[in-house]
């Protein structure tokens, strides 16, 4: 523990907060981290039972009842947890004031720790002390934020599995692999005179093929992993009033979206989520297609298109009352060959409406390929058919593969990528016989992408957009 404490960095500036949510509740916490906390602490804190108490002789993990005071007198009675570095969640020494949890006994209990020489932490300060000092790696404090935002039983579960730090294993696996093929083709770089080969191309190349398949693997599990944490993108598109906004409020049950009679009723799109047979669906209803004239539906239009693009499910609703099918199948077939990683329905709608719906329906199946269900929305006809082929469209694409590691977050996405497309690089120019340099390069490069994803390489502006996510008080 000694050589542990004499290793930390410097303790920061102390820092107080509220860590829990604003409002009315049985209790409060605040909390203060950083140097100097435990003199703080002990002038607005008088021990019952011990008026003689020093937080910087109290061991960590003990509580203490005592109440605290500002100049006109006592505030309220609290319980102090006292943590110390290295043994609190920051590493530096910690005091925890756990209050009634009234908004105004709080703001009276931050205003005296302000006043005795504490700063207002900022946005997730307290789990950036964390990952600064060692005691989490960057995915870990995503995965904090990510569990703390989930909504899903599926977002909790891969935040839980991130914060156990399985991806992290992984990834300083593959950068100690790059690290030492690094040392070797660098060092060959130092005996550049005498022509040597530390580091066999021939076995360099198949290591990093290895990796490059590892690293594609974990790419490929991002669409998987962003449904686990989203849900499924399904997106419901199709011409003005076909019934769109109607089949996203028969499917929630509620009036969410306005149904109208006139064309072009919804402009901007909009998101609801939907749970069937243990499936999330992220429902998004959009603008009607057509060529707007008017500057706003113009605008609503083009975001439909972009929902599209991003869908892994698309609803599309046709109006079986149409006279002439020819520009909707023209369209479906257009979806089908431009959007190829969503799979897509077809929703023949108002069969109530239509006379020779079956026929109709037999006809649109064979002109675009694709499964069509008839279906009323308004009436509710036709719903549980929708549903269930929704959920078989989608079948594994929700569902956890056991002990496999998963990609949610797009900036991970991204770096792995990279690191991928840099190895990529260095394996052609192994294969050309190229320049050491060169390839060290290249080498280097993934081995920054891989240690911007759990913090080894530490860049600024990574940090502030992960942090600033963050609540003030975590
Ligand atoms: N009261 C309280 N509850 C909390 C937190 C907190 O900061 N305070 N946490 C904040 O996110 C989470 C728990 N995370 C934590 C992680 C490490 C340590 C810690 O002090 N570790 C020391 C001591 C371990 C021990 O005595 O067994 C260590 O590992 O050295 C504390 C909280 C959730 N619950
Ligand atoms: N009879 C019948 N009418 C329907 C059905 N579904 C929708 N409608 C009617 O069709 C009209 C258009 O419905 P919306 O849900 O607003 O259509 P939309 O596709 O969202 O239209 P935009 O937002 O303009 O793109 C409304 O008058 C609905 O009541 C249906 O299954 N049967
Ligand atoms: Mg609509």
């Amino acid at each position: 523990m000694t050589t542990r404490s004499a290793s930390l960095p410097e303790p920061g500036m102390p820092i107080a907060a509220v860590a829990t949510p604003v409002g009315v509740g049985a209790l409060a916490i605040l909390r203060i981290s950083g140097r100097g906390v435990f003199g703080i602490a002990g002038r607005i804190f008088k021990k019952k039972q011990n008026p003689a108490f020093r937080f910087a002789e109290a061991k960590g993990y003990t509580a203490h009842f005592g109440s605290v005071h500002d100049s006109e007198g006592l505030i309220d009675e609290v319980v102090a947890l006292v943590l110390r570095a290295p043994n609190s969640f920051t590493m530096e020494d910690m005091v925890e004031f756990t209050c009634h949890g009234g908004p105004v006994v709080v703001q009276h209990i931050l205003k005296v720790l302000l006043d005795e020489g504490c700063r207002l932490a900022e946005p997730g300060e307290f789990t950036r002390r964390a990952f600064l000092n060692g005691r989490i790696d960057l995915l870990q404090a995503e995965a904090i934020g990510e569990m703390i935002h989930a909504r899903s039983e599926s977002a909790f579960r891969t935040a839980v599995t991130q914060m156990q730090g399985t991806l992290s294993l992984r990834l300083e696996a593959m950068r100690e692999q790059l690290l030492r093929s690094c040392a070797l083709l660098e060092l060959e770089l130092d005996f550049s005179e005498e022509d040597v080969e530390f580091q066999n191309r021939r076995e360099l190349q198949q290591q990093l093929g290895v990796l490059q398949e590892e690293l594609r693997r974990l790419v490929d599990s991002y669409q998987h992993g962003r449904i686990m944490k989203e849900g499924v993108a399904t997106v419901i598109a199709g011409r003005p009033n076909a019934g769109k906004s109607t089949l996203l409020n028969t499917l929630l049950g509620l009036e969410r979206s306005i149904v109208s009679h006139m064309p072009g009723t919804t402009r901007d799109y909009i998101e609801e989520c939907f749970l069937y047979n243990k499936t999330m669906f992220r429902l998004t209803d959009t603008a009607g297609l057509r060529e707007a004239e008017e500057a706003v539906e113009h605008e609503g239009v083009k975001r439909s298109y972009r929902k599209i693009a991003e869908a892994d499910l698309i609803v599309y609703i046709l109006d079986l009352t149409l006279d002439d099918y020819a520009d909707e199948v023209a369209r479906i077939l257009e979806f089908k060959s431009e959007y190829r990683n969503a799979r897509m329905i077809v929703a023949a709608n108002k069969i109530d409406l239509a006379s020779e719906s079956p026929e109709r329906i037999q006809e649109l199946r064979e002109a675009t390929g694709c499964d069509v269900c008839g279906i009323s929305a308004a009436k509710g006809e036709g719903l549980e058919t929708l549903k269930e082929l929704m959920s078989t469209m989608v079948v594994g694409l929700d569902k956890l593969h056991e002990a496999s590691v998963l990609v949610t977050s797009l900036r991970h996405y991204e770096a792995l990528r990279n690191a991928s497309d840099a190895l990529e690089n260095a394996r052609m120019l192994i294969n050309s016989n190229s320049e050491t340099e060169l390839i060290a390069f290249e080498l280097r490069s993934a081995l920054n992408y891989v240690g911007e994803i759990t913090g080894k390489v530490i860049n600024e502006e990574i940090l502030n957009m992960i942090f600033d996510q963050f609540c003030i008080g975590k």
